[in-house]
């Protein structure tokens, strides 16, 4: 069914919102009159992320340092913060690389952080969201990626952390609809942030020739498609038109508020899947291409 969860004069809760994307949606959200929260570990960035909203809008913003893999501190901030309206579960670290040579104490950080971390938050802040007064639609909307709809060379155990927010959210939208908490998820394209810039650094060669056939966006748009989508109650957030077509391609067994988006997921149900094999096909012969010139020059 279709709902819309109001923005203005609610209390925004942003886990990695001190940069990037999370403090985007965050700046999206102040200027659409929300009180905003940040939680984050860095107090300095907090400080600046917190000064950089004051500055551009006339909102009440709180910040709050916690590390997200420690429930305790983040029950602490949640608690001190107050009911939460708007749950923006955004924090997540990335880094790519094959998964034979990643080391599993990354791969574990991967999944500590990103999603035994929204565990953490989601649990802690459920009570109090359940408990808010105005009882009006409330949202808990979960940062994935367009690796999350699609594993990526690279991207093993990042991918699993991002599928894994997925199975997460559509059962949680099952059992929190009695308490009209509606659940979100967003799937971005790369997105330039310094997060990325770090991640560049290490990415395997074929990761890059892969990324580069989809053109980055800017961390500004994709705050604003955020909010856009967490007020229109979007079950699947996607970010541009690229994002739309392999979120009709994955749409499998979501939920769908939009009864054109449904209508459009039935009609064109098999054309999307062969564009989807196209991909794949295309993604494959990347990868064989380059292992054949790679070898060649060794042999040379
Ligand atoms: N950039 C991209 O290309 C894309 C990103 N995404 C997803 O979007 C989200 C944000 O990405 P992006 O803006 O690039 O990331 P950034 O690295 O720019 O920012 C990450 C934010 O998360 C916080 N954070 C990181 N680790 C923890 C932790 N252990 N506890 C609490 N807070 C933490 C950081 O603050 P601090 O370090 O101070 O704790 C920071 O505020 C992630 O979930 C990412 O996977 C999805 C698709 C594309
Ligand atoms: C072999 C199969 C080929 C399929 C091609 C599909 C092309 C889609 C490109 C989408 C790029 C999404 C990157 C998300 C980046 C991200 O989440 C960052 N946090 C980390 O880089």
């Amino acid at each position: 069914r279709p709902i819309n969860i109001p923005i203005k004069n609610r209390h925004v809760f942003i886990t990695g919102g001190s940069m990037g994307i999370g403090l985007a949606i965050a700046k999206q959200a102040a200027s659409e009159g929300a009180r905003i929260s940040l939680l984050a570990r860095s107090v300095d960035r907090l400080q600046k992320a917190k000064e950089s909203i004051c500055q551009a809008y006339e909102v009440e913003v709180s910040i709050f340092s916690a590390d997200v893999r420690d429930y305790d501190a983040v029950e602490r901030a949640i608690k001190e913060a107050g009911p939460i309206d708007v749950l923006v579960v955004n924090h997540g670290v990335y880094y790519m690389e094959e998964f034979e040579t990643q080391g599993l104490d990354v791969m574990k950080t991967m999944i500590d952080v990103t999603l035994m971390g929204s565990f953490n938050v989601i649990k802690a802040a459920l009570p109090l969201m359940k408990d808010r007064k105005d009882k009006g639609p409330a949202s808990i909307a979960l940062m994935s990626s367009m690796a999350g709809q699609a594993g990526i060379y690279g991207f093993a155990a990042y991918s699993a952390t991002k599928f894994g927010i997925r199975g997460l959210a559509e059962a949680l939208q099952q059992e929190l609809l009695v308490n009209n908490i509606h659940l979100s998820i967003i799937f971005p394209p790369v997105t330039e942030t310094s997060g990325i810039e770090q991640a560049r650094e290490r990415m395997p060669e074929i990761t890059k020739i892969i990324l580069e056939s989809s053109p980055g966006m800017k961390a500004e748009e994709v705050g604003k498609i955020t909010i856009q989508g967490i007020k229109s109650g979007s079950f699947s957030i996607p970010c541009r038109l690229d994002g739309r077509a392999v979120a009709i391609a994955t749409a499998g067994l979501s939920p769908q508020t939009s009864f054109l988006m449904a209508s459009i997921e039935v009609v064109f149900a098999g054309l999307f899947r062969f564009v989807a094999l196209l991909l794949q096909w295309r993604g494959f012969e990347i990868i064989e291409k380059y292992n054949y010139s790679h070898k060649k020059q060794q042999v040379e």
